[in-house]
């Protein structure tokens, strides 16, 4: 990007414009040199990713037809309901293994316990019964990987600074291309079936379609990590709270006895419907954490909104940090984590007053927006909403310095999504009086 000319639009009004006007100023060609330049591929793929990335050419290529593709899978459907049902069926059943060990309290480092599970429950519901993730070597490969993103991306000489990183991108690359000769995408999700046969429909080679899905595991998991450890995190520092979404979640819970034990059943659809605190709570996680930058690229000197010239081969960033700090969006109180911001009775903002204050839907950009609008966020809010609710409901949790302080973030990579703890969190964590036996599910 050295030399480039970059221009930055923070206002709503103008980002909507900027959105209907996506084929000159295109997320494809940013998109396809991302994942270039991270997922390491061969020159002969590089070649392969980066054409008809304008759609000049129509929908056709790999570019063109792995945005179809993912999206097609993450839109409601058999495919993605059997994947999301898998999923929430991961995060039921993983949030239960703490009840196996011995001391009914453990301790544990809240990120890392978040990562973990995040990290199985997606990637089996995705990869299916062979998920390569199922090694914790790959697990922990591609978490070196990710912590060396900005080095990979934007470093100098990352071949030397972050060669943990690219050690760890080649085993998980590895151990993606011994799942597709295994042909274990046969019995995974229709997401890593569609990825799979567009890389390979376009020439892409079993190699390098596997380092392409590294990206695609970054999409997955990444930013779902983060967004429910601060949720947790608000929720257990926040005792009131805490109380009032445990009031809330046990509405949409019903509870049976079966031989195995007391089953308790949790309504999706109702968690996020009839739960609008716990929802809220997850949106306002997402404001207030989010640094995701949408990125574009003018293809080609385009007047926006009958004003700005935007010069050919330029770069364009819509920064969600800074739009969800403005205050004449949100309100005085911006800056502040408000957990009922976006329960839909809250007033909407009048000019410039109000602490409490709903602003306009194209000001949240959490997930995007316009044709790259995150086609994960539905699978992502239901992974961090029924995690949420059913920890909430089993267990308490206390930091052992005895003070939820809020981590700093300085060491944050600037590609990620959202803000990241620079240090863990050590928590204990012990069930709840009454939920020791407890199985839960979803209903
Ligand atoms: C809280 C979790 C998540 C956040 C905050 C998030 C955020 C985003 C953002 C900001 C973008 C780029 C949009 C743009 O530049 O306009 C994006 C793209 C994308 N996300 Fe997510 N995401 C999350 C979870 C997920 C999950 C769980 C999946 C898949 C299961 C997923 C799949 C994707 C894909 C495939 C794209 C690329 C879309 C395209 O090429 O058009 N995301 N996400």
């Amino acid at each position: 990007m050295l030399g480039q000319k970059m221009y930055i639009i923070t206002k709503p009004d103008l980002i909507q414009v900027t959105q209907k006007q996506h084929k000159v100023l295109a997320y494809p060609p940013v998109e396809a040199d991302f994942a270039s330049k991270v997922c390491g591929v061969s020159q002969a793929a590089k070649a392969i990713v980066n054409h008809n990335v304008s759609g000049a050419e129509g929908e056709t290529g790999f570019s063109m037809e792995s945005h179809v593709a993912m999206r097609s899978a993450l839109s409601p459907g058999k495919g993605f309901d059997d994947m999301n049902r898998k999923m929430i069926q991961n995060i039921l059943l993983s949030l239960g293994t703490l009840q196996q060990l011995p001391p009914q309290s453990v301790r544990t480092g809240l990120m890392d316990f978040v990562r973990s599970r995040v990290t199985s429950s997606t990637t089996d519901a995705v990869y299916g019964p062979q998920n390569p993730f199922r090694d914790h070597a790959v697990v922990d490969a591609f978490w070196h990987f990710q912590q060396n993103f900005t080095s990979i991306l934007i470093g100098v000489l990352p071949s030397i600074t972050a060669r943990k990183g690219i050690a760890g991108r080649t085993l998980v690359a590895k151990a993606i291309e011994q799942y597709y000769r295994n042909k274990g995408h046969e019995s995974g999700s229709i997401l890593a079936r569609n990825r799979y046969d567009v890389s390979l429909k376009n020439g892409l080679s079993i190699e390098d379609a596997a380092r392409l899905e590294v990206g695609g595991v970054i999409a997955i998991i990444v930013n779902t990590v983060p967004a429910a450890f601060w949720t947790l995190f608000f929720i257990y520092a926040t005792p009131d709270l805490l109380d009032d979404i445990r009031r809330e979640v046990q509405t949409v819970v019903t509870l049976r006895h079966s031989e195995r034990g007391p089953i308790h059943s949790v309504d999706i659809k109702g968690l996020k419907q009839h739960c609008p605190l716990l929802s809220s709570t997850f949106q306002e996680t997402l404001r207030h954490r989010a640094t995701a930058v949408s990125v574009r690229k003018v293809m080609e000197d385009t007047i926006l909104d009958d004003q700005w010239l935007l010069k050919k081969d330029s770069i364009l960033q819509m920064p969600s940090r800074i739009i969800h700090k403005d205050q004449s969006l949100w309100g005085s109180n911006a800056d502040d984590f408000d957990a009922r911001r976006f329960v839909k009775d809250q007033k909407p903002l009048k000019s410039g007053s109000g602490s409490k204050t709903r602003a306009p839907a194209a000001a949240f950009r959490a997930f995007g927006g316009g044709t790259t609008l995150c086609p994960g966020r539905h699978f992502a809010t239901d992974e961090v909403l029924v995690m949420a609710a059913v920890f909430v409901l089993r267990y308490d949790m206390a930091p052992t310095t005895g003070v939820w302080s809020m981590p700093s973030t300085n060491q944050s990579g600037i590609v990620n999504g959202l803000l990241e703890p620079d240090n863990d969190i050590e928590v204990e964590v012990s069930v709840r009086k009454g939920y020791e036996e407890a199985i839960f599910a979803c209903g």
